[in-house]
């Protein structure tokens, strides 16, 4: 490239923002020889959280990041995955999916407990429906005495709420905290089989302008296949089910080696009532996708199944 100027990062300013961005910063200095600028942008959903729910949930965040780069005042811009919309706007691309991070739900709990060890009328806090349903239905099927409680805000104030003594326990993403260099504060990772992750959960998500094609190409070195296949695979599955980010819906992909060879990918699907009194959980195992429109077949397929065994009756609720 000729242009030497530095690239115009998009971010919102919290921590966690900043933190994903700055590595991605890093990684796109590295493959394209550019220095790249933070252009902090403050979104509708960073002024009012609180309401967050009641307008709807999706893409609050994303918003204000999508028109800046609608508006060419930045280059590219960087999206927890997770948060993302199902539907990609006109004049966007995503230009690369990186690698994955730890895709897992994590407790942080008092006095280094695990999820095991947490004492009879323990209180989990969580805003997220789709962790309060799967927690509950564990806890019912496991008889354990255990509550979810709703909570909000962002790692810090959740975090507080176990250390002034509040709430037994939080749960998180592994991702956030890991990129927050905050991992140590973990004292459970939860099993897959327990709680399903949010489709795309881990995953950071690149995005430019599609009229910036050389821009695209560059960063499409950042992009890893097999967490693009797993991603749209899992996102299909949350379109499918015309889910939105703050539905009961956890989706994961993840590929299944033969010795050294990836030869197939396997996807788990799961929507529950939020009491846990309800859950459809399924999975489906096949080759590798090898294009976009196999892997978001795959994930439409599974929410084929899961809408035949009731799974609409389930979103409909909401928790908060
Ligand atoms: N819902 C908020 C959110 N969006 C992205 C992450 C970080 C994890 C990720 O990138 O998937 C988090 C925090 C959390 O759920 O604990």
């Amino acid at each position: 490239m000729t242009d030497n100027s530095p690239l115009r990062l998009g971010t919102r300013r919290s921590k966690l923002a900043m933190a994903q961005s700055g590595h991605v910063a890093e990684a796109v200095s590295e493959v394209t020889g550019r220095a790249v600028e933070l252009v902090e942008i403050t979104t509708y959903g960073d002024i009012s959280r609180e309401h967050l729910a009641q307008i709807g949930g999706t893409g609050v965040f994303v918003a204000a990041l999508r028109d800046a780069l609608l508006r060419g005042e930045v280059d590219f811009a960087v999206h927890s995955l997770k948060d993302l919309p199902t539907t990609q706007p006109e004049g966007l691309v995503l230009a690369a999916v990186p690698v994955r991070e730890d895709p897992r739900d994590v407790l942080v709990a008092r006095d280094g407990l695990t999820f095991a060890q947490l004492p009879s009328g323990s209180r989990i806090g969580t805003g997220s429906p789709r962790r309060m349903a799967q927690l509950n239905a564990y806890a019912r099927s496991h008889g354990l005495d255990i509550e979810t409680v709703p909570i909000r805000g962002n790692v810090d104030t959740r975090i507080g709420f176990v250390r002034n003594g509040e709430l037994d326990a939080v749960v998180l993403a592994a991702a956030g905290l890991n990129r927050l260099g905050r991992g140590g504060e973990v004292t459970d990772h939860l099993s897959v089989d327990t709680v399903l992750p949010a489709p795309g959960q881990g995953a950071l998500a690149i995005e430019c302008a599609a009229s910036g094609t050389d821009l695209a190409a560059a960063l499409a070195e950042l992009d890893d296949p097999y967490t693009r296949a797993a991603v749209t695979a899992e996102r299909a599955l949350l379109a499918a089910l015309e889910a939105g980010c703050s539905a009961p819906v956890g989706a994961l992909a993840d590929l299944l080696a033969d010795g050294q060879a990836v030869n197939e990918l396997r996807l788990r699907g799961v929507v529950g009532s939020t009491d846990g009194s309800s859950l459809v959980q399924l999975s489906t195992t096949g080759p590798v996708p090898t294009s976009h429109d196999d892997a978001a077949a795959i994930g439409r397929e599974l929410a084929a199944e899961m809408l035949a065994k009731g799974a609409a009756g389930l979103m409909g609720e909401r928790a908060q």
